[in-house]
């Protein structure tokens, strides 16, 4: 079968072809004669599988999106704090060019707009020279940020200095393919999807796609998030790059640019896909469904190493399944407390298992388990434990990463149900299921 994913964006790209509004950045020679018939779109996903179409290798230079990568550098070299000291992360609500600085701190707005890039700038990757000299012939406003920033004491080195620097930085030249395929490291963790690499550490990440989702389409980002929902970067150029964290990275690139600077029909190919693919970051598109089953079992042991307390042997089983995070523990939390509390006099339904000496939290199928969902069910064990009661985790994954020894002889972690039925019951056990779990 031949995927559909190509057809798709080819569809979405003839779908804003006939939006001819708009015209190139004008104020960089360069790109003032962009062929304004040009169009792409790319998709990375986060195990680098690519899909493209339209002119996919036609490369232009990366312009303001450059500011995304260089902020992430920025927070690297120099760590969140200095950089937060330097650089605010509040939406200007200005052109990506104006001379304006925060009130009372003096620092650039953001790193989206030019003043915070400037700031920011340390890269000196390979660039598109032709777009270099000719945005460098006309860059008195960004020689003028560079000034200001020097006044302001946010920079010490020369002006001309960081400015040249960032004007290269903006002439490196990608296609969509380079751009979805960076953006799908960020979607990553920050890890590349292809190499394995981890190019930027996870809580930058973070802070990236904060400031791009507040910050990253200039004074259109209030109208970006509320109608596309993803955080995003545009650039002069004519590309725009957005990204579903966890998931996916886009990019897009047409020439044409509206009056805030935002290429036309890149807008209109993000709409579309956020539309079509469900991608708005605040769609409330998944409820935490139940993930936790509850189950009882009578142990029975007739063999020769039968436990000899006195223990009835009834087990409650709690399973767990899927991606678990704060909502999932809570349910297993509240499953515990509903099963194993005291019954409640006025609801005749609680506490069945309440004397259950021995409980099972099976993690086989639980994919993974955020880091609070670990906490809470760390907690839980604990709680049990100390009520006396033997918890076994059934976690052939290591899922819990809980310190096998943490909560004392009552806990066993093992990899199978019939380890479990053997740490409760001892050999030759037999579990009275009553349901069919066990
Ligand atoms: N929005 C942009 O892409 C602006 C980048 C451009 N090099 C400038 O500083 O004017």
């Amino acid at each position: 079968m031949k995927s559909p994913i190509p057809d798709y964006l080819k569809q979405v790209l003839e779908h804003v072809r006939p939006q001819d509004g708009g015209t190139p950045a004008d104020y960089i020679e360069t790109l003032a004669k962009a062929d304004t018939s040009r169009l792409a779109v790319a998709l990375a996903m986060v195990d680098g599988q690519i899909y493209s179409a339209g002119d996919d290798t036609v490369e232009f230079s990366i312009q303001s999106i450059s500011k995304a990568f260089v902020y992430a550098m920025a927070i690297e070299d120099a760590g969140l704090e200095a950089v937060l000291a330097k650089i605010g992360v509040e939406p200007s609500g200005d052109a990506f060019n104006k001379l304006s600085l925060e009130r009372g701190s003096n620092r650039p707005m953001n790193p989206m707009i030019n003043a915070g890039a400037i700031t920011a700038h340390l890269s000196n990757l390979s660039v598109d020279e032709e777009v270099y000299e000719a945005e460098l012939r006309d860059a008195d406003r960004n020689m003028g940020i560079g000034y200001m920033l020097k006044a302001a004491g946010i920079i010490t080195c020369v002006p001309r200095e960081a400015v040249t620097g960032y004007i290269r930085q903006c002439s490196i030249n990608v296609n969509v393919k380079d751009l979805a395929m960076m953006l799908a490291t960020l979607c990553n963790a920050g890890i590349h999807p292809v190499t394995g690499e981890s190019i930027i550490p996870q809580t930058s990440v973070r802070q990236v796609f904060s400031v791009m989702t507040t910050c990253g389409m200039y004074d259109a980002a209030g109208a970006w998030v509320s109608r596309i929902g993803i955080p995003a970067k545009s650039g002069v150029a004519g590309a725009i790059i957005g990204a579903l964290p966890g998931q996916v990275g886009i990019a897009t690139f047409s020439p044409r640019l509206d009056e805030r600077g935002n290429s036309v029909r890149g807008v209109k190919i993000c709409e579309r896909l956020s539309s079509d693919m469900g991608l708005h970051m605040m769609d409330v598109s998944q409820i935490a469904v139940a993930t936790v089953r509850t189950s009882m079992a009578t142990i029975i042991n007739s063999g020769p190493d039968a436990h000899t307390d006195n223990c009835n042997r009834s087990v409650v089983i709690f399973s767990m399944r899927g991606v678990v995070r704060f909502g999932g523990s809570e349910r297993l939390t509240r499953a515990i407390v509903r099963e194993l509390d005291a019954p409640n006099p006025e609801d005749p339904g609680s506490g069945r298992a309440h004397d259950a000496c021995a409980v099972v939290l099976s993690f086989h199928e639980v994919f993974s388990l955020s880091p609070v969902a670990k906490r809470v069910s760390h907690e839980d064990i604990f709680r049990l434990v100390k009520e006396g009661r033997l918890v076994v985790a059934i976690d052939p994954g290591d899922v819990l990463q809980i310190d096998r020894g943490a909560a004392g002889e009552k806990f066993k972690v093992v990899e199978t149900e019939e380890q479990a039925r053997y740490e409760i019951g001892g050999t030759g056990c037999q579990a009275v299921a009553q349901s069919n779990d066990w």
